[in-house]
């Protein structure tokens, strides 16, 4: 079974995460061999730098696999076993929106949490509907493995959307690389976690860190971040924006400290503290941008202008390439590994909607997702949750009714924002913005 080879295509393949996934790629073909690759992007000169790349480092690290690039859809999925989609509607140009109009509004300006995530989630789902009609159309049995953010906003509406799919899976990373992270504290590995988890995406907590022998790690861990704080493994390659999000683990501690959250959490449990901290002239887009992008860009001109990926020291694996590379490797070869993935409740967490697509731990194969059970949780995630969802649920069913209630509604459920007056007022601005992506809410 393992020397099945994948056919994969890369939705967003000239996203700046697509070089590591490519050089992740290489480096598992072991646990998951390829056929092809084809990257697929609505932007043709993106594509092209990124494709060059990916002829390169294959030519060099992996000569079999044919690829490919193209802005054709019916091209990129014809005849695919996996569909890797991190696409990213109205690119950083509309990020730097999401995230500089609610600050002009005194409200935290961020990609996937409060307004910004409200708007780029309206903008995500009529693409990624889109995506999945295109897929089945050409490859009716392909798995589709989301990233796309806002992640919880798609999830949910590709649920709704499409309620009989069972080949569509949404994954964050983020989970994975707090494990890594939690992991280094206690020099372990983080594969041989067993953890259990909770939540809605960028919105959970780690309950147990069980090792091989069945110890909860987590007592220790969390009293190494509660006496010398909490830092990325990977440290030395973050930006100082991400360090102090780290760091707010050790707050989050200290507040609630019955379980280790998911450092998306500062900004629904601090937003008052967050907010003073940004800067509504310069946010995590002019970061990214005169960073990652950047770098990433040069760098595969470079190679491209060079014949050769030897060299490079840009193009690393890191927990995003990895994940992304594992999971499609675990359902392809039935290796049921466990992973923390977003799934529709149905029971899991019994005290939470049956509706809400939760992110927990899973048994991952060929037949998909097995949940494990969490069972029920205590008052104050339930409610934070609760609310959350319905947050996400009438994101969800504004874009799908085209209702400017539901939005309205939406906006003020959101712990980021709370008052209706600011609701409306952050809603028209970024109606305003967003014209031509978002449908006409009436
Ligand atoms: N789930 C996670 O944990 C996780 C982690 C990292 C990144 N992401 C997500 O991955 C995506 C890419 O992030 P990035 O920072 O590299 O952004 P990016 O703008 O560099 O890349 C996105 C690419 O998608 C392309 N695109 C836009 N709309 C498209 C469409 N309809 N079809 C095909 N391609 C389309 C763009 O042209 C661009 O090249 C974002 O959605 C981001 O939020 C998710
Ligand atoms: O602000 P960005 O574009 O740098 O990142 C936003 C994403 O942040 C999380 O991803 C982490 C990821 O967990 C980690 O492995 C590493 O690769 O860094 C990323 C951030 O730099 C988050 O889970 C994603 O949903 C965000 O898109
Ligand atoms: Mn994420």
């Amino acid at each position: 079974m393992m020397n099945k080879k994948s056919k994969i295509v890369l939705v967003g393949g000239g996203s700046t995460w697509t070089p590591g996934i490519l050089k992740a790629m290489t480096t598992h073909l072991k646990q998951f061999p390829l056929e092809k690759i084809t990257l697929y992007d609505i932007d043709e000169e993106r594509q092209k730098v990124i494709g060059e790349f990916a002829k390169i480092l294959f030519k060099e690290e992996a000569p079999d696999v044919k690829v490919s690039y193209t802005t054709d859809e019916k091209e990129a999925y014809t005849d695919v076993d996996f569909v890797f989609c991190q696409m990213r509607t109205g690119g950083f140009e509309m990020r730097d929106k999401d995230e500089k109009i609610p600050l002009q509004h005194g409200v935290i300006g961020q990609e996937t949490c409060g307004p910004g995530g409200f708007a780029y989630g309206l903008r995500s789902i009529r693409d990624m509907e889109k995506m999945v009609k295109s897929v089945r159309q050409f490859s009716p049995d392909a798995w589709i493995l989301n990233y796309t953010n806002p992640a919880a906003i798609v999830a949910l509406a590709l649920d709704k959307i499409f309620p009989k799919e069972d080949k569509v899976l949404n994954i964050c990373d983020q989970p994975v690389n707090l494990l890594r992270s939690f992991a280094s504290l206690i020099d372990f590995d983080a594969n041989d976690f067993e953890p259990v988890y909770f939540g809605l995406n960028h919105y959970g907590w780690f309950t147990h860190l069980y090792d091989q022998t069945g110890k909860d790690r987590m007592p220790e861990i969390k009293e190494i971040i509660l006496n010398g704080g909490f830092r990325p493994v990977d440290a030395e390659q973050r930006d100082q924006s991400w360090l102090d999000t780290y760091a707010m683990v050790e707050d989050m501690l200290k507040d609630f400290p019955e379980y280790l959250p998911n450092t998306y959490l500062q900004y629904y449990l601090y937003p008052e503290y967050k907010l003073s901290k940004m800067d509504p002239n310069r946010t995590r887009t002019d970061e990214v941008r005169e960073g990652r992008e950047t770098k990433v860009f040069n760098e595969c001109r470079r190679i491209v202008e060079n014949g050769t990926a030897k060299d490079s020291s840009v193009v690393h694996n890191d927990a995003h390439g990895d994940m992304m590379v594992e999971v499609a490797a675990s359902i392809a070869h039935n290796l049921r590994k466990t992973y923390v993935v977003m799934v529709r409740n149905n029971g899991i967490v019994s005290n939470l909607p049956n509706d809400s697509m939760v992110e927990v731990a899973a048994s991952l194969g060929a037949n998909g997702p097995h949940p494990y059970a969490v069972g029920e949780i205590d008052t104050f995630y339930k409610g934070l949750i609760e609310s959350q969802h319905a947050y996400e649920k009438l994101t969800v069913e504004a874009y799908m009714e085209e209702s400017y209630t539901k939005a309205l509604q939406a906006l003020t459920m959101n712990r980021t924002v709370v008052d209706a007056k600011k609701a409306r007022k952050l809603l028209d601005a970024l109606i305003e913005a967003n014209k031509g992506y978002w449908p006409e809410l009436n």
